[in-house]
C-alpha cells in the first residue's frame, strides 16, 4: 500500500486502547475526541477491526456466517499491514486503511480511508497489546474494563441490530469463540496497561484525565512547527491537575496508574 510523506515531519504520541469486545473502546475514543474540542483536528483514531484479514476462503466465509469462524484469535488480523500503517504514520507519512464490512466479513473492495499524520494517534482494538512489536509502539497503554455480562448484553444488541446477525449465531459465537479467546489472548494483556478504565465511557474521571494529558501534549511548545512539529515525552509520567493551591503538581508514574473513580 502506498504512503506519501507530509510536509511537516511529526513524531506522534501513540495511545493504545485495548479491552474485550463491547467494553466501550470506541466509545471511550469518541468521548476523548469530543472533549478535545478544536484540538481533535490533531488527533486521529484507528481501529484494529479495519485490519481483519481479507479474502477468507469459501469455507471460512461459510463458517463466519454460522458464527463459527474465530475472529478473536490473533491470526484473524493482518498484523503486518497494521504495523506497516502505524510505522508510516510514525514516520510522518499518510497511508490508506482498508474499510471492513462486518456483515460480509470482508473488506469493502477498493475502498480505503486515507489517514494523514497526526500529533496523537488513538489505536483501539481487542488484541493490540498481544504482539510485542505492536505493543511497543504505544507511548501510553489503556485497558477498558467492563463487566462481562454487560459486554455480552451490548454485543447481542449490536450484532443483531447493526450487524444483521441471528441471535442464535451471536450467542454460539460468543460462548464458543469470543469468550474463550478473550480469556486466552485479550485479558492477559491487561497487565501491560498503564491505565485501566473501569466502566468504560461512563468513567468521566478517567476520560477527563486522559483528555487533560493529551491537551498538555498538544499545547507543549515541543509540538509546535517551530520546534520541528515533534512531540517528545521526556519523562514517562502523567500529571494530575494542579489543585490551585501552592501544592506542587502531583506526578503519577504511568506504569503504576490505574485510574478509577470512587465506587458508588
Ligand atoms: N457506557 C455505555 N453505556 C451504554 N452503552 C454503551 C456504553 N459503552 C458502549 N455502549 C454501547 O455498546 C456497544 C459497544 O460499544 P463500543 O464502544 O463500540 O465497544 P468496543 O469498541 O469495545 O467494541 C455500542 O453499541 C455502544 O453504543
Ligand atoms: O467479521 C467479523 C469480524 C469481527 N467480529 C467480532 O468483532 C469483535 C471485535 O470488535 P469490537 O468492536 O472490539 O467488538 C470480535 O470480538 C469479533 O468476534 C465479528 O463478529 N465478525
Amino acid at each position: 500500500m502506498s504512503a506519501t510523506v507530509n510536509d511537516h515531519r511529526k513524531v506522534p504520541f501513540i495511545i493504545g486502547v485495548a479491552g474485550g469486545t463491547a467494553s466501550g473502546k470506541s466509545s471511550v475514543c469518541a468521548r476523548i475526541m469530543e472533549q478535545l474540542g478544536a484540538l481533535r483536528k490533531r488527533v486521529i483514531t484507528i481501529a484494529q477491526d479495519s485490519f481483519y484479514r481479507d479474502l477468507l476462503t469459501d469455507e471460512e466465509i461459510e463458517k463466519a456466517q454460522r458464527g463459527e469462524f474465530n475472529f478473536d484469535h490473533p491470526d484473524a488480523f493482518d498484523h503486518d499491514l497494521m504495523l506497516g500503517v502505524l510505522n508510516n504514520l510514525k514516520d510522518g507519512k499518510s497511508d490508506k486503511i482498508p474499510v471492513y464490512d462486518f456483515r460480509s466479513h470482508s473488506r469493502v473492495k477498493d475502498q480505503f480511508e486515507t489517514v494523514d499524520g497526526a500529533d496523537v494517534i488513538l489505536v483501539e482494538g481487542i488484541l493490540i497489546f498481544y504482539d510485542p512489536e505492536l505493543r511497543n509502539m504505544f507511548n501510553m497503554k489503556i485497558f477498558v474494563d467492563a463487566d462481562p455480562d454487560i459486554r455480552l448484553a451490548r454485543r447481542v444488541a449490536r450484532d443483531t441490530k447493526e450487524r444483521g446477525r441471528p441471535l442464535t449465531h451471536v450467542l454460539h459465537q460468543y460462548l464458543n469463540l469470543v469468550k474463550p479467546a478473550f480469556e486466552e489472548f485479550c485479558l492477559p494483556t491487561k497487565k501491560y496497561a498503564d491505565i485501566i478504565i473501569p466502566r468504560g465511557a461512563d468513567n468521566d474521571v478517567a476520560i477527563g484525565l486522559i483528555v487533560q494529558h493529551i491537551q498538555e501534549l498538544l499545547r507543549s511548545p515541543r509540538s509546535s512547527p517551530e520546534n520541528g512539529d515533534r512531540i517528545v515525552e521526556k519523562e514517562n509520567h502523567l500529571s494530575l491537575p494542579n489543585s490551585g493551591s501552592s501544592t506542587p503538581r502531583q506526578r503519577i508514574p504511568s506504569g503504576d496508574v490505574h485510574i478509577m473513580s470512587r465506587p458508588h
